[in-house]
């Protein structure tokens, strides 16, 4: 029996609740229902679930528009999963990947009656684990011993908690826009992603520091993709604090807007049958924009900065560090990396999304 300390907190059992998610594990949630995701599930945990009693599709208002399912609950949708459903009925709701080669998935039957928010919070845990947001319900009486346990409010409350991070460690990292860098790295209290710090120069913590935050971006980044313009946008914003002698750039490990490396493929692949990465995004379930905008805020304080001017070309990162207690004295425009392939791209981000182009 644990006692005391050596017992998990709510941070701790949902940040194993993720794990197991991911690994197709389901969770009890307010100890009347489990919750699996319906991308990692395989099929002896559905049988297992199904023999428990009635299942529950849980996904997004956005996921149903598409799939033309009536939508009771605002945000989310509860479909009736018929007993003749298998797993390849449940992934091919929660993935859009085949929409448009077989459109007719329907009609759905969605419940209407009783409270939502347990699907609600089960749909914010696959997401919060990077995974389709699409959970699969089913209501019991007495939940199995040894799955992981969290309450609605648990789960709601830890999600929407900000994370303290701690600087874990940092070294001089001598880079090709400045000899002076400086690389830290910095561990949330709530076991997600770590992010990193660029520090260039010796930055004064009394002026406003020419800062960035860079969202990852693999395909970008890493790779030279020509579909978006982040990698030219870390360079030219790594060269242009060189240049200037000082700067900070964060580097937030969250790909794809939020949604994860395999999420964006999955919108890359809607995008090449025609979808702009906005509708994309939508198709699978997810906002347009999955970040925690408060991270970067958080960071740029634990540094010692409080002023900055902002390498961007999106407003809502200037109000957001605006309204989390960073001054954000000048916007400065980070325009570069145009090409034929990310045109449409960009012109989206600025028709939907609000971005200055
Ligand atoms: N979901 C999704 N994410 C994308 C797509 N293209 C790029 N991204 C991600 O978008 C993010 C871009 O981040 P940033 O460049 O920091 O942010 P921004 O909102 O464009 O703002 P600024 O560049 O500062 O003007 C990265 O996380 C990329 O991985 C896409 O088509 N779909
Ligand atoms: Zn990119």
């Amino acid at each position: 029996m644990m006692t005391g300390s050596l017992c998990p907190s709510p941070a701790e059992r949902l940040n194993r609740a993720r794990a197991d998610l991911r690994m197709g594990l389901p969770v009890v949630l307010d100890e009347t229902t489990l919750a699996a995701s319906v991308e990692s599930l395989d099929p002896a945990r559905l049988a297992a679930m199904r023999a428990l009693g009635p299942l529950t599709l849980a996904i997004t208002s956005w996921r149903a528009e598409t799939l033309k399912a009536r939508v009771y609950d605002g945000d989310l949708a509860r479909i009736m999963v018929p007993e003749s459903a298998d797993l390849r009925w449940l992934q091919a709701i929660a993935d859009p990947a085949d929409d448009l080669a077989t459109p007719m998935k329907g009609p759905f039957r969605t419940q209407r009656e009783d409270d939502a928010s347990v699907a609600r919070a089960a749909i914010r845990l696959v997401k919060s684990a990077q995974l389709l947001p699409a959970a699969l319900l089913v209501q019991v009486a007495d939940a199995p011993e040894g799955l992981t346990r969290l309450t609605v409010t648990e789960a709601m409350e830890g999600m929407a908690n900000e994370a303290r991070f701690a600087p874990v460690s940092a070294a001089r990292v001598p880079l090709r826009a400045s000899e002076a860098g400086r690389v830290h790295v910095f561990r949330p209290d709530n076991g997600a992603e770590e992010h990193y710090a660029i520090e260039i120069g010796a930055p004064d913590r009394m002026k406003p520091v020419l800062a960035r935050l860079h969202s990852a971006c693999f395909t970008g980044d890493v790779l030279g993709s020509l579909k978006c313009d982040c990698g030219p946008q870390l360079d030219a914003a790594l060269r242009q604090m060189g240049e200037a002698g000082a700067g900070v750039l964060l580097y937030l490990n969250q790909e794809g807007r939020g949604i994860g490396l395999a999420n964006k493929m999955r919108a890359y692949s809607l995008q090449d049958q025609g979808f702009d990465t906005v509708e994309a995004n939508h198709r699978l379930g997810f906002e347009d924009d999955e970040r925690d905008f408060r991270i970067g805020a958080a960071l740029l304080k634990r540094l010692g900065f409080s002023q900055t001017r902002l390498l961007t070309n999106n407003p809502k990162k200037v109000a957001m560090l605006q309204s989390h207690g960073i001054d954000v004295v000048e916007r400065v425009p980070l325009k570069v990396g145009m090409s034929r392939f990310n045109a449409n791209y960009l012109a989206t981000k600025a028709a939907k999304s609000g971005h200055i182009l």
